[in-house]
């Protein structure tokens, strides 16, 4: 064991599927603490977190006061980190809040308008206090993400299929759009038109993001989270295809951000940047 005081840790969106998990790694983790579970739904307010989430008493009670929360960070020995995984709608509020206290946040709620992140950036910058925005903690997205660069290099045609659970919120999925921005870096136009294309049915097409890249939602029962990257040329297919099956799959990457985040003092997009 280090002699190093543990990482004080509000988890934000603490009774959602993410958020549960996430109480379930911080728990266990010897090296951080859990200070707070953070939730809106009234059922889940005033109980144990641990007995909520089913893995037995925490001493922890589930509240809805987020900025009492990042009080209690302030007065830790270590400054405190807030883990957000709540919804698009409110998730730049509970930046911009934890920043102002000068609690660290590691976010993976995704839906934030590129204005929104760098609104963020700069107000990280300001108060130099480390940001972690990850759109997807996985490792293996990040290598299809890795393989994917490579093979745009060679490929001129593109296009991304995501397939997620039909609770999700936001469409594209903030993976989808980050693997769009990061082909988009090579600064070339993927698609060139071969002929001039109708749509008869709006959106059949998908939606173009960054260099004509086109990306197509799927939402089903059934699905958890998948991502195909499909390169075309003649003659061939270059699929990549990522599938997750649980969400225990993001955990390593959520308590790497946590104590990576700690070092920084400015706002980092993307697991890639910290590994
Ligand atoms: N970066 C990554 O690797 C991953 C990111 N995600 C993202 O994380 C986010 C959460 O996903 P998931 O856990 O599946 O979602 P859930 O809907 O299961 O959980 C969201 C939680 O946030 C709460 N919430 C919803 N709306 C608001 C609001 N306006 N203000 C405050 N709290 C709110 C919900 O409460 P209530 O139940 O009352 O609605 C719930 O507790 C999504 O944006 C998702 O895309 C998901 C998986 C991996
Ligand atoms: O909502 C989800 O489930 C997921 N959301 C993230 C996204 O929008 O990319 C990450 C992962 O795909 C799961």
């Amino acid at each position: 064991m280090s002699n190093q005081s543990p990482i004080p840790v509000v988890v934000n969106g603490a009774c959602g599927k993410m958020g549960r998990e996430v109480i379930k790694a911080v728990a266990q983790a010897e090296d951080m603490t859990l200070i707070g579970a953070i939730e809106r739904n009234p059922q889940y307010i005033g109980q144990d977190i641990g007995e909520v989430i089913g893995c037995g008493p925490l001493e922890i009670p589930v509240l809805n006061d987020l900025q009492a929360n990042l009080v209690l960070a302030t007065q830790e020995k270590v400054q405190g980190v807030m883990v957000d995984f709540t919804h698009p709608d409110s998730v730049y509020e509970n930046v911009r809040s934890a920043l102002a206290y000068g609690v660290r946040p590691v976010v993976g709620t995704t839906g934030l308008s590129p204005e929104q992140i760098q609104d963020l950036a700069d107000f990280a910058e300001k108060a130099s206090t480390g940001c972690l925005l990850i759109p997807n903690f996985s490792i293996g997205m990040v290598l299809l993400q890795q393989a994917a660069v490579q093979a745009s290099k060679y490929f001129d045609h593109v296009e991304i299929i995501e397939l997620h659970h039909n609770q999700k919120a936001d469409a594209p999925s903030g993976t989808a759009i980050q693997t769009a921005q990061l082909l988009a870096e090579l600064g070339k136009t993927f698609n060139p038109a071969i002929v001039k294309e109708t749509e008869k049915l709006t959106g059949a097409r998908g939606s173009v993001a960054e260099e004509n890249i086109r990306i197509h939602s799927i939402r089903l029962p059934g699905l958890l989270a998948h991502q195909e990257v499909i390169f075309g040329a003649p003659g061939q297919i270059y699929t990549l295809r990522h599938d997750t099956s649980d969400r225990s799959c993001y955990m390593p990457g959520v308590l790497l951000a946590i104590r990576k985040v700690t070092q920084l003092k400015s706002l980092v997009y993307g697991l890639e940047k910290i590994l």
